[in-house]
């Protein structure tokens, strides 16, 4: 099976549905995408740049379709899903990304043998670095599985977990992206402070960033481990890690993941 025998459908080109659909149309240039939205302006937008079909009728989407991306918000999901209830046949996939919502929710909203998977991903898929997490539903197939996890390993990384764990996911790596990109422009705030030019700042502070993460992923080192590499005894390093865990930087990041995944559970209620 290949990817690009399939038609992929988009609900929803809001800002995840727009960064799914840039990230797979930049890993699989030849695969046709339908996209359904209420806002006008986006879908012209998205057809202009990307030569994508788009249509207001979400009927028009799924019909047109082999896989369903719901990319609309948790709140108006359960809507959705009744009116497009007879659309969705089983010859279909349906992948959720909405942000809390459990499988059980969206199989109970669609015909019973309704073909599910729920996944979080994240913005970076724009760029191919997302993070993504899939869990299948009830009648979701081993190939189901197996195609999500090429679609999204297409976009970045792509594990699969148990579905209780998703609101831990999602407070991790679906909002993640939110957390760093303040620690970028603070870093290069610090380095504007002290001389540089912003652009030079958000440039250095951003492949710091990114030389870190690659760091870890690439030498599977503890990042302990390679904060010790990087700490000279009496030198510059560990004066800004003392000023960091003075500020309670460790609890301040845990709080975050906590706290967003306890909101996508609220979500999930
Ligand atoms: N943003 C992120 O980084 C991530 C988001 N998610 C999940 O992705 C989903 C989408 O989030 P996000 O893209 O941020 O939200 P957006 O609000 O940017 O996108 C949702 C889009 O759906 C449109 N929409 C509303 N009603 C309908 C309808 N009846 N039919 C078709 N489209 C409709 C909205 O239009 P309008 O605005 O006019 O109402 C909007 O363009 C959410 O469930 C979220 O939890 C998951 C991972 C990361
Ligand atoms: O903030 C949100 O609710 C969505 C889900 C994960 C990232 N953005």
């Amino acid at each position: 099976m290949h990817l690009t025998d399939k038609k992929i459908g988009f609900i929803g080109t809001g800002k995840m549905g727009e960064s799914l659909i840039r990230g797979i149309l930049g890993a699989h240039s030849d695969i046709s995408i339908y996209a359904s939205d209420v806002y006008e302006p986006a879908l012209e937008k998205l057809n202009n740049e990307l030569g994508i079909s788009v249509s207001t009728d979400n009927a028009h989407t799924i019909a047109n379709s082999d896989i369903v991306v719901l990319a609309i918000k948790p709140q108006i999901l359960k809507d959705i899903l009744a009116r497009i209830k007879d659309n969705i046949t089983s010859d279909k996939l349906v992948i959720s990304i909405a942000a809390g919502v459990p499988l059980a929710a969206i199989e109970d909203e669609l015909n019973s043998d309704a073909r599910v998977i729920r996944v979080m991903p994240n913005i970076a898929a724009t760029v191919a670095e997302a993070a993504s997490a899939i869990c299948t539903g009830s009648n979701a197939t081993k190939e189901d599985a197996e195609v999500a996890l090429d679609i999204f390993r297409s976009l970045g990384s792509a594990i699969e977990v148990p579905e209780k764990l998703m609101d831990a996911v999602t407070g991790l790596s679906g909002s993640g992206p939110a957390y760093i990109f303040p620690v970028i422009e603070a870093m290069a705030d610090g380095a504007v402070y002290e001389g540089l030019d912003r652009a030079s700042a958000i440039t250095l502070a951003a492949q710091t960033v990114l030389g870190a993460a690659k760091m870890v992923l690439e030498t599977g080192m503890h990042p302990g481990e390679l904060k010790d590499m990087v700490t000279s005894p009496a030198g510059t390093t560990i004066r800004g890690i003392h000023t960091l865990e003075e500020s309670g930087i460790r609890a301040a990041f845990m709080n975050a993941v906590i706290e967003s995944s306890t909101r996508s559970k609220e979500l999930g209620k």
